[in-house]
């Protein structure tokens, strides 16, 4: 049974950037993204608030709209988990010898928090939740609770699975994040399918470019060669991140 990575990130506040045991975690990311797309990443902190987490989260599918929004942020989603998406973005950038964007890239993205709720739909059969697609944004980390559901399809086509423990976290990257890397990576095409009659809960972090901020490979990434071509990309695209439409600078709307 096919399985996406695990990296384990639960020693990362305690590893210095450029040490041996960072360098390790960086060559994971890369090997997990360039076959994945994404990865599984363990986190042990996570485990310690996930029963309060899914417990607040049922009360809080019961209040109005306007408490839901504050309250998440505050709660669910506490401040001490700043660095692990930071170390996620240093890690990637590194990773393609970027690493001097990693601060504009930090100050131009914010976060986006969604408690998603998945009725459970009351039948063995495998009913879809959510189409396959890829997220517009940049990298997207989700913590669900013991309600599996959510699909990864590799490049080859296959479906896996993800099964993740409870101290786990999903990366997954949007297209954002692949057209800053000018094709270097692919967003992660995914799709949500459950079954049974158990509520689903997700916490997802949406990591999205400032509205305002054209998204486009650095310089170093021009002419690097895209995976899987033999060819230097030519071409630059961008992403205008204009809310309501993402516009490529070919004028696809996606
Ligand atoms: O429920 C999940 O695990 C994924 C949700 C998702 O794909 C999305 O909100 O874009
Ligand atoms: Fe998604």
């Amino acid at each position: 049974m096919a399985m996406i990575p695990v990296i384990d990130f639960s020693k990362l506040d305690l590893i210095k950037p450029g040490s041996l045991e960072w360098d390790w975690v960086k060559s994971q990311v890369m090997g997990a993204l360039e076959a994945y797309n994404c990865f599984e990443a363990s986190v042990g902190r996570a485990v310690e608030h996930r029963e309060p987490v899914f417990r607040a989260m049922e009360d809080f599918f019961h209040l109005p709209f306007e408490t839901k929004r504050l309250s998440l942020t505050t709660t669910l989603w506490p401040q001490g988990n700043i660095s692990f998406r930071e170390d996620n973005y240093e890690n990637d950038l590194e990773s393609f010898g970027v690493e001097k964007y990693t601060d504009e890239l930090i100050d131009s993205t914010n976060y986006q928090l969604r408690a998603l709720k998945y009725e459970g739909p009351n039948t063995n059969e495998p009913v879809v939740m959510s189409v396959p697609h890829n997220d517009l944004n940049m990298i997207t980390l989700l913590y669900q609770n013991e309600i599996n559901g959510l699909g990864i399809q590799t490049e080859a086509g296959e479906w896996i699975d993800v099964k993740p423990s409870p101290s786990s976290i999903i990366v997954i990257i949007g297209e954002s994040l692949s057209v800053w890397l000018n094709g270097r990576l692919s967003p992660t095409r995914h799709h949500v399918v459950t079954t049974g009659n158990r509520v689903r809960y997700v916490v997802g972090l949406f990591a999205r470019t400032r509205g305002g901020y054209l998204v486009k490979a650095p310089n170093e990434l021009w002419m690097m060669k895209i995976r899987g071509s033999s060819n230097p990309m030519t071409t630059k695209t961008s992403l205008n991140i204009s809310p309501p439409n993402l516009i490529r600078e070919t004028g696809q709307i996606l």
